[in-house]
């Protein structure tokens, strides 16, 4: 398969993972379109997490469908790497910056780490790649803290750098868990902003548990059940639906 079949960036259809009998994920489907940033929600166990390990490879559906970039790619084939490479980011929750280096050589060993045909470009810090780490620091808000060693910055910042880190791979789909977990209200507005720019030029999916944060993304609202999507829609639609309510929000 090489020619795009779908306009969707992803497709899964149908997906059910199963781990000795549980049923993790039940018969997903969910599409994301190009440049579209979606909201997962759900209460713990709903299967946000094994949805991202079926999206990044890491966990293998028992059946179903998983298609990358408008269905030239089969995910439910391909290794964690070969995924990666396509163009897929993942941001766990806790950050994993080199705490010891500043934060503009992160960035550039992220640049570095780009297997595609750019990589010998990036092997000295020529003025394009100073170029290129500039534009990922303006970005993410850390240009003032490009010295700084990336241990001493707050919570918010660390996750900032990696959320660059990433950037540094251009992928199509970035996936982001949890980001405003553990962040000050004002980096959590920040952060809801970033995404926002980000989601202009690439996919985005997050997870996230902050609804006050959800609504500060302002885009349509996944919500997952027991492994399958219960509702979905704007904020107010899904908040209004009452299975909703009872199964999550109204917790
Ligand atoms: N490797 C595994 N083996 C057995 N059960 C698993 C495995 N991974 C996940 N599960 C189970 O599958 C269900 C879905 O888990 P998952 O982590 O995807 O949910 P989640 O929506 O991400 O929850 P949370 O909000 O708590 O992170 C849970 O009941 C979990 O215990």
């Amino acid at each position: 398969m090489d020619q795009k079949i779908s306009p969707e960036l992803l497709y899964l259809n149908d997906v059910s993972v199963v781990f000795d009998g549980f049923r993790a994920l039940n018969s997903l489907s969910l599409t994301i379109g190009e440049k579209e940033m979606r909201a997962i929600i759900g209460p713990n166990g709903a299967g946000k997490t094994t949805m991202m390990d079926v999206i990044t490879g890491k966990t293998r559906p028992t059946v179903g469908t998983a298609l990358f970039d408008g269905g030239v790619h089969d995910l439910t084939k391909l290794d964690e790497a070969t995924i990666a490479g396509l163009g897929i980011g993942r941001k766990f929750q806790t950050p994993t910056v080199i705490e010891n280096h500043d934060v503009e050589t992160n960035v550039e060993l992220a640049l570095k780490a780009d297997k595609g045909p750019f990589a010998k470009l990036f092997s000295r810090r020529t003025p394009q790649v100073q170029e290129r780490i500039d534009e990922i620091l303006e970005r993410v808000r850390l240009k003032n803290a490009r010295h700084r060693r990336a241990g001493d910055l707050s919570h918010g910042q660390k996750q900032w750098l990696e959320i660059g880190m990433l950037l540094a791979q251009e992928p199509k789909l970035l996936l982001v868990d949890e980001p405003a977990a553990g962040m000050t209200d004002a980096e959590t507005a920040d952060t809801a902003v970033l995404l926002r720019e980000i989601a202009e030029t690439r996919s985005v999916v997050v997870v996230e548990h902050d609804m006050i944060f959800v609504r500060d993304l302002g885009v349509k609202v996944t919500v997952l059940h027991e492994g399958s999507v219960l509702a979905e829609g704007s904020l107010d639609h899904v908040s209004s639906n009452e299975r909703v309510i009872e199964v999550y929000l109204g917790r």
